[in-house]
């Protein structure tokens, strides 16, 4: 377990005293210390495994940042979902795109039509106007190692933040989710966005740092994970989520 000081395990007790089911709770592994958790005010959000952000010829490789390591990611994430289907927590995938037009992209009035790389991508080649990021396309689908199952939980998403004009809060409190564990590409924008507005909306986020990957160079994977685990949330890795979960360690 990492942080062993005196106020790191004060703190997973106080918390274990502030859940509604403390017979259930579960400490996990994390940095900057450990953290309790119930299972069943627990969901798993998987962001934006999609061929665009996973796969070779998908946009982000198309755009020129390297997808060759996501490989070992996806396996990390089939574990992570594997476990969490074990112990009945939600799981949420999330597909980030537009319609085939980009009208939900939006034009010149939204910043997003001048970060957005996909949009940049499309207007330097023009040929691939229709195929990066649209709902229909191969880029849009998840990958097929993450399909989801019957009781999973799909939500489509027009920007960065999954919370952001989605359902994604109402239908967690109706749940009565708290801690929300963090997987998916983009760790730096999709990923870290999400868990940002979900410690502004009061959820416990964790990411799992081997079931992420960074859009950049791998400093900035690095550099995200420090912005979690000092400043919005945990970090936590797939093995001791899983053991923790099924109940090995
Ligand atoms: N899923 C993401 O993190 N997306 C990052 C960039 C983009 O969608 O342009």
């Amino acid at each position: 377990m990492t942080g062993s000081s005196q106020s790191t395990n004060s703190l997973a007790e106080f918390q274990i005293a502030g859940t509604n089911e403390g017979s259930n709770t579960k400490v996990l592994p994390a940095k900057p210390e450990p953290l309790a958790f119930n299972p069943k005010e627990t969901a798993v959000i998987v962001v934006d495994m999609q061929n665009a952000y996973a796969s070779k010829k998908g946009y982000l490789d198309k755009a020129g940042f390297d997808v060759s390591h996501t490989g070992p990611v996806i396996d990390n994430i089939a574990k992570v979902i594997g476990a969490a289907r074990s112990a009945d927590m939600p799981v949420v995938f999330f597909q980030n795109g537009w319609d085939p037009q980009y009208q939900e992209a939006g034009g010149p009035g939204s910043p997003n039509w001048y970060k957005s790389n996909a949009l940049k991508t499309m207007r330097k080649q023009p040929e691939l106007m229709g195929t990066l990021l649209a709902k229909g396309t191969w880029d849009y689908e998840l990958v097929d190692e993450l399909t989801p199952q019957e009781g999973d939980i799909v939500i489509p998403k027009t920007r960065y933040s999954g919370f952001y004009n989605t359902n994604l809060d109402s239908m967690l409190r109706s749940r009565g989710i708290r801690t929300l564990i963090f997987t998916g590409i983009a760790t730096n924008v999709c990923v870290e966005s999400t868990l940002r507005d979900g410690f502004f909306l009061e959820y416990f986020g964790v990411m799992l740092a081997d079931a992420t990957h960074q859009a950049g160079p791998k400093e900035i994977q690095e550099a995200s994970l420090f912005n979690v685990e000092t400043f919005f949330g945990w970090v936590s890795n797939v093995n001791d989520f899983c053991n923790t979960v099924t109940g090995t360690d």
